[in-house]
């Protein structure tokens, strides 16, 4: 059955990542999220604690009971993958037939675990669409990289692709890109993070106090990124701009090169990469 504008959605595991979906999906009025209120949402967790919060910061239903996922149009798994088998499992023990799981679409945020591995673990035939978003998404400026498994339609693969590009971009890859997308955007608000922090301290070791240092770092990161989108300007070219012949860029650009700052985000990128490839040998 082909997803609706009015889609029931389960987010199975609304932890972080689920939070900003639900706040994300709320905030929205693009289609097809645009149409998506609190009656379309419903929220699964294991801590009623969790829950009640949910239900007072979003209005939204939340149950213990991972079965009520069962009667959505999209199922969101979105818990750690470690816990992704014991989650499918139990949805199967709810539903040993899979006549109510047949006609639901799983989205899989969980780092790693490949469409098929997924499919393994439900039902052959199962529609099953991989997601890799960001944290940023919170904010409607996530970067989701989006691939459908064997038994999806590409009207599937295209309407998830809507409902992230509805919280930032989103991007359908094939699926052999997504432990690179996870290594590269699905992380990497974790390293930007990193960069901020130590600019601050640089700027605090150079006297600056530390409410400004941070201020002023945060808002460095934040307006690169604008101007380099606004007015498609490549990485390349800002920092030429930016360096004045024989001037501080220059000199600090030098110094960065030489502590291996190149060299140590390759190996950031590549580890993540490799931790997301070992994820997925999850069974
Ligand atoms: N945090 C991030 O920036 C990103 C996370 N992801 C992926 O999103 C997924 C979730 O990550 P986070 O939100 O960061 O984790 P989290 O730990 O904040 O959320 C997971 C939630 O699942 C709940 N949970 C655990 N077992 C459960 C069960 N059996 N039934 C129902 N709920 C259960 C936990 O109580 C928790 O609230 C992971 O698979 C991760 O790889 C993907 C991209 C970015
Ligand atoms: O650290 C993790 O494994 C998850 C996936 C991408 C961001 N957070």
């Amino acid at each position: 059955m082909a997803l609706s504008h009015d889609a029931r959605i389960a987010i199975v595991g609304a932890g972080k990542m689920g939070e900003a979906l639900v706040s994300g999906w709320l905030d929205c009025s693009k289609p097809p999220a645009g149409t998506i209120g609190a009656r379309n949402l419903l929220a699964v967790n294991r801590s009623q604690e969790r829950c009640d919060q949910l239900r007072r910061a979003y209005g939204i239903a939340c149950t213990l009971d991972l079965s009520e996922a069962l009667s959505a149009d999209i199922v969101v798994i979105g818990v750690k993958p470690q816990v992704v088998p014991c989650v499918l499992a139990d949805l199967k023990r709810a539903d040993p037939t899979g006549d109510r799981m047949r006609s639901s679409v799983f989205v899989s945020i969980a780092a790693g675990l490949s469409t098929a591995a997924i499919e393994g673990m439900l039902f052959e035939g199962a529609r099953v669409v991989r997601v890799m978003p960001n944290m940023p998404l919170m904010v409607a400026q996530g970067a989701s990289g989006v691939c459908g498994g064997a038994a999806c339609a590409s009207e599937d693969v295209a309407f998830v692709r809507d409902l992230f590009g509805c919280l930032g971009v989103a991007q359908i890859v094939p699926e052999s890109d997504m432990d690179a997308v996870c290594a590269l955007s699905g992380s990497g608000p974790a390293y930007v993070a990193l960069m901020v922090e130590s600019m601050r301290d640089a700027a605090i070791g150079e006297g600056l106090d530390a409410e400004t240092a941070e201020r002023f770092a945060l808002q460095t990161v934040y307006g690169t990124a604008r101007y380099m989108l606004e007015r498609r300007i490549g990485p390349e070219q800002t920092r030429a701009s930016i360096c004045s012949p024989n001037g501080t860029t220059v000199a600090a650009l030098d110094a960065m090169v030489q502590a291996g700052f190149p060299e140590a985000v390759r190996a950031a990128v590549a580890a993540a990469a490799r931790r997301s490839k070992e994820l997925g040998n999850v069974q």
